[in-house]
Formats: structure tokens, C-alpha cells, sequence
């Protein structure tokens, strides 16, 4: 028996990527989750052969704000539509002088300062705890880096992604603690979306594309939707070019992930069998069917 996937590449679009170009056989479909309703329909196609899903994270028109998405059904749907891996494409205002903007970072590590929002799949009926000491999948950064590079895209490597509530962007002061803690980008929703990914053993991976310099460098102003709008039309295109490149490079069939993603529930639901929950156990069908069977 042979244990190779073949994988579907979901791609999540961020701040001013409402549509992939290129998909062959695209399709725009409703998916229903137990979780509500995702930010949009998918958009089903295939890029060089290979599968991808696309979500436009706001929906397109961008209706929705960070703090009012629904992240468990966004993720439940990628799932839900076969996706194996997901790449986030993210706007983000820069905390470094090195990471101007029209730059990418293929982000590593996140904080999460969020409060007001839905963070885990489980809960009462059915708790479970997964590791997200590395929330972003090497071989999915890998695989950007070389396609970034290949198109001689300005990127950076590993990066902290500060992840804050919104809908505001930062004072000055929280803006200069981040620089503090070493933080290298700050944007407003790739949490919960990565823990998430996480507990439904997802492979992800955001390319955090530089707007702005937030609110703390002396020689540039303060952070604007305008100012984000613009630079992200240009970063918009690489963006495509990125995707047109890495989807390709990631559609062979594989095995299973070396670090683990697809694994991430083996050892993290604590509540006994008899105690579970049936109703939530349903909810859980797509994103947990693997363990709980
Ligand atoms: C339009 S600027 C602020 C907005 O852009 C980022 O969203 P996304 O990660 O979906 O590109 C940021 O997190 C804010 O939601
Ligand atoms: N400076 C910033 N703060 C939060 N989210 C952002 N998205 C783009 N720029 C941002």
C-alpha cells in the first residue's frame, strides 16, 4: 500500500488578492462548514496540472475585518475541499528597516496578541492541545524560497509576524515594544488561521508582503489603507508570480510531511472516549475524522 498524497494546494488571499489568474478549469463553489460560513465561495482550478482552492481571506470586495472572520470555517473548508497544504498570502506594515516595502518575508514564528476570536476546533466535549512551537511547515517555506528566488523577488527567510486584534493599526508605543521583542512584521490575521491549520493537520505557510513601516519609522508616515492599497496592487502581481511558481514546484505526490503537520493530532486529544462529546465529535469530521474515526 503505497502512503504517497497528492496534494491540493489551498491558497489563502490576503488584503487585495481576491482571485487567482491562470487557474485552468476554475470554478467558483459554496462549501458549508459546521463552523459557518467561510469568507466567501471557494475558487476551485488547477494551476500546471496541480489542484488549488482559493479563498479570498475578507471575501471579495473585502467585507469582512480581521476580528469578524470566521477561521474555523475558512479552515474547515480548505480541508473540507481536499487541500492538503495551505499558503497564506498576507499585507503586513514592517517593524525592521531591512524589510522595506515590496519586500517578502517567508515568516516563521508568530505572537499572537488577538483576544476576540474563535482559536481552537475543540473545546468542551472534546479538548485537545497541539504543539505550535513551529507553526509554519519547513518544507512549504522551503519551497517559497526557492520560487521566490527563482523570480528574484526581494525576500527574507524567517521573521516573526506579530499578530495583532485590529481594526486599528498601533499606537507608536506598541508599535516600538514589537521592535523590542524582535518582531519583524505585524498584520492582523494569520492568527488564529495558523493554529487552526495546525489542529486540522494542514501544512502552512504565509508570504508576508511589506506595505508600510507601521507607525515607528522617523523618516516615514504613519500607516494608511491608501498607502497599503497602492503598494499592494505591485505586490499583488509578484504575489501571482510567486503562486504561478510554487504550486507547480509542491503538486508531486508525496510522502508523509517531515515535520509533522499531518500528524498533529496523534498525540493531542486528552479527553476520554466515553466523555466525548457526539455533537461536537460531527462538527469535527473533516478537520479531526482522521483520528477520531
Ligand atoms: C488593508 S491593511 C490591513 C489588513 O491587511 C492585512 O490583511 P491580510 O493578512 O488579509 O492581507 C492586515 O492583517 C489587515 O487585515
Ligand atoms: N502596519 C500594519 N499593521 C497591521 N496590519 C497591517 N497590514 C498592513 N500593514 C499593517
Amino acid at each position: 500500500m503505497s502512503d504517497l498524497v497528492t496534494p491540493v494546494i489551498g491558497l489563502i488571499g490576503g488584503s487585495g488578492l481576491y482571485d487567482i489568474d491562470g487557474l485552468e478549469e476554475r470554478e467558483w463553489r459554496r462549501v458549508e462548514t459546521p463552523w459557518g460560513a467561510p469568507s466567501d465561495a471557494l475558487l476551485f482550478g488547477r494551476l500546471e496540472g496541480v489542484r488549488c482552492v482559493f479563498l479570498p481571506r475578507h471575501g471579495r470586495g473585502h467585507p469582512t475585518p480581521p476580528s469578524e472572520l470566521n477561521y474555523r470555517a475558512n479552515i474547515d473548508a480548505l480541508k473540507r475541499a481536499g487541500c492538503t497544504e495551505i499558503l497564506s498570502l498576507s499585507a503586513v506594515g514592517s517593524l525592521r528597516e531591512d524589510l522595506p516595502p515590496g519586500h517578502f518575508v517567508i515568516v516563521d514564528q508568530f505572537i499572537d496578541r488577538t483576544f476576540a476570536r474563535q482559536k481552537s476546533f475543540f473545546g468542551t466535549g472534546c479538548v485537545a492541545h497541539v504543539s505550535v512551537a513551529h507553526p509554519v511547515c519547513p518544507r512549504l517555506g522551503d519551497a517559497l524560497e526557492t520560487a521566490a528566488r527563482g523570480l528574484a523577488l526581494p525576500v527574507t527567510r524567517g521573521g516573526t509576524y506579530l499578530v495583532m486584534e485590529g481594526p486599528q493599526f498601533s499606537t507608536k508605543a506598541e508599535s516600538e515594544l514589537y521592535r523590542q521583542w524582535g518582531c519583524s512584521v505585524i498584520g492582523m490575521t494569520n492568527m488564529p488561521e495558523a493554529k487552526l491549520a495546525r489542529e486540522a493537520e494542514l501544512c502552512y505557510a504565509t508570504v508576508a508582503m511589506v506595505t508600510d513601516f507601521d507607525c515607528w519609522h522617523p523618516e516615514h508616515d504613519h500607516v494608511t489603507v491608501d498607502q497599503v492599497v497602492k503598494v499592494l496592487l505591485g505586490n499583488a502581481d509578484k504575489a501571482r508570480a510567486l503562486v504561478r511558481a510554487v504550486v507547480p514546484a509542491l503538486g508531486a505526490p508525496r510522502g508523509p510531511c517531515p515535520a509533522g503537520c499531518d500528524r498533529a493530532l496523534d498525540h493531542a486529544i486528552i479527553t476520554a472516549p466515553e466523555m466525548r462529546d457526539p455533537a461536537l465529535l460531527a462538527k469535527l469530521d473533516a478537520v479531526a475524522g482522521r483520528v477520531l474515526g
